[in-house]
């Protein structure tokens, strides 16, 4: 999951790019990239870190330019090295910059396409570096000095013919403007709002509206499924539906976990969703127990915490921060490694022995994954004191790999795959563990918008909804990116034995 953001404004905008970025991410903490436009030069910052780490005040006032677009990276497809910080860029034609969210099916076959008909070389394994190559392909061949908007439309057809699974895109075409696209089923998401200024009207793509929030944007709304939009360096926008078929189905995960809560997506509040996830949870245990004897609610910060309120009120039970976070400490599950991830849910979260000396302890949790977290949250209790310890997951058991964007590309790392709740509950040390209803987790989120009934729930389903992923393809991407072979990974960034990106030098060498 990455955070994309592109501006088209009337002054300099990079201060606005790096906010944006900020605000982003929670989207993505391995790197972060900005490339501007200034009199048809681009300038590039990019480089492994957060956004507060890689951009200097130098780098900065080298980004000048009224045009823009930002990256902030959570790999899934080839490593985490720098020469696959995004954005991407090709010189022809015109010059582009771009930045993904999401993750192409494809992209092993339409690299080799790529490589043997439309003679481009492809320099890392990023599926992004494949997208953005195809994309600057499709435009080449129509072969214009002075591109268009209809042009840049035509191309992005072609790109959707081309290419299968999650993509939310933004481009930067130099001197010309800001491409911005989203895949048929509208996977991932992508918003856009606009700013009035004495100088005329701005405006901003982002994968959040927080990000547009934040900056004074009003949020226009949602780039639909398969649209594309346009943004000219004199700020005209124009749109255009580029796909056939477009349908939405946007990623649930999303209102689980990876969002801001303060973010509307496809008209959703996740807030709210997330509200109604806990009371339809709070439904089911009051179903399945309604003579608990739980004493307080828990919830496991941070994510978990809209939820494990709405469910605490629901129930009519104690609801009680009894766990504390550690605000210096990023997000656990986006982190590269399990040994990494082990080690930082300790170390952001500590428990308030009090809230849990001698009580029956539900807590909860958006999500169980790898189950790193519930495991370690559960025995902190036991170690706190409590009485019984129960669990509460605001999502159903996730049982299958994602496949567009989420980094959780190995069945057999995830707890709940091929298990009965018994013996996760087991698994984890619990006393009780429930799971949301996937059709309760739905109706949470259709309710905040009821034009949308259906979602990509793949990871709860095994269903996946661009109809090309099969047994082959999940079993290559398993022996690809488990978190052994990501290891191997990393060993080989560290002894040198990586690729070098090409315009990533000044970055490497410090
Ligand atoms: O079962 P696991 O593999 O541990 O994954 C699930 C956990 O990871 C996420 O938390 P994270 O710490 O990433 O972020 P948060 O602070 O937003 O909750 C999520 O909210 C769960 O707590
Ligand atoms: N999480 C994402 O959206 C990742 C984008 C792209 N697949 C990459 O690995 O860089
Ligand atoms: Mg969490």
């Amino acid at each position: 999951m990455c955070g994309i953001v592109g501006i088209v404004g009337k002054g300099n905008v990079n201060t606005q790019l790096y906010d944006a970025l900020t605000m982003l991410q929670h989207r993505g903490q391995d790197a972060a990239g900005i490339v501007t436009c200034d009199k048809g030069r681009l300038a590039q910052v990019k480089a492994n870190g957060l956004v507060r780490d890689v951009f200097r005040t130098s780098h900065m006032l080298r980004l000048t330019g009224t045009m823009g677009i930002g990256h902030v990276r959570y790999p899934t497809a080839g490593s985490s090295g720098p020469a696959l910080a995004q954005p991407f860029y090709v010189n022809s034609p015109y010059g582009i910059a771009l930045a993904h969210n999401g993750n192409l099916t494809n992209a092993d076959e339409v690299s080799k396409h790529v490589f043997r008909a439309d003679l481009r070389h492809i320099n890392t394994d990023s599926d992004s570096e494949v997208l953005i190559n195809v994309f600057a392909h499709e435009l080449h061949r129509l072969n214009k000095l002075v591109p268009e908007a209809g042009d840049f439309f035509t191309a992005i057809e072609a790109v959707h013919e081309r290419v299968k699974g999650g993509y939310a895109v933004v481009a930067l075409i130099a001197d010309y403007g800001v491409v911005a696209f989203r895949d048929p089923f509208g996977i991932r998401p992508l918003v856009y709002g606009k700013r009035d200024t004495a100088h005329g009207v701005e405006y901003m793509v982002a994968s959040e509206s927080v990000a547009l929030d934040t900056l004074g944007f009003t949020l226009v709304g949602d780039v639909a499924p398969g649209e594309a939009i346009y943004i000219s360096s004199n700020g005209d926008l124009q749109r255009r539906q580029c796909a056939k078929n477009a349908v939405l189905r946007p990623c649930i995960f999303e209102h689980v976990y990876f969002a801001r809560p303060d973010s509307i997506m496809d008209g959703i509040s996740v807030y709210k969703a997330r509200l109604r996830q806990g009371e339809k949870l709070a439904e089911k245990i009051l179903r399945e127990r309604p003579d608990h004897d739980i004493d307080v609610v828990v919830p496991i910060p941070d994510s978990s915490r809209v939820a494990g309120q709405a469910l605490a009120q629901t129930m009519g039970v104690k609801f009680r921060e009894g766990l504390v976070k550690n605000r210096y400490i990023g997000r656990t599950f986006i982190m590269p490694g399990q040994q990494q991830r082990k080690k930082s849910v300790r170390q952001k979260l500590n428990t308030i022995e009090l809230e849990f000396k001698g009580k029956n302890v539900l807590l909860v949790d958006d999500s169980i994954v790898r189950g790193t977290t519930c495991q370690q949250i559960i025995q902190m209790a036991r170690e706190a004191g409590a009485n019984k310890v129960y669990f509460a997951s605001a999502a159903p058991a996730v049982c299958y790999p994602n496949v567009y964007g989420i980094d959780m590309p190995s069945a057999k790392e995830l707890i709940a795959h091929g298990h009965s709740t018994e013996e996760i509950c087991k698994e984890i040390g619990a006393d009780w563990l429930i799971y949301q209803e996937l059709e309760d987790l739905v109706a949470a989120s259709s309710e905040g918008n009821p034009e949308v009934t259906e979602f990509d729930c793949s990871v709860f389903t095994g269903h996946y909804v661009t109809g090309d992923v099969d047994e082959l393809y999940l079993t290559r991407l398993d022996a690809a990116r488990n978190d052994n072979a990501k290891a191997g990974d990393v060993k080989k960034t560290v002894d040198g034995d990586t690729v070098i990106g090409l315009h990533n030098d000044m970055q490497e060498l410090g």
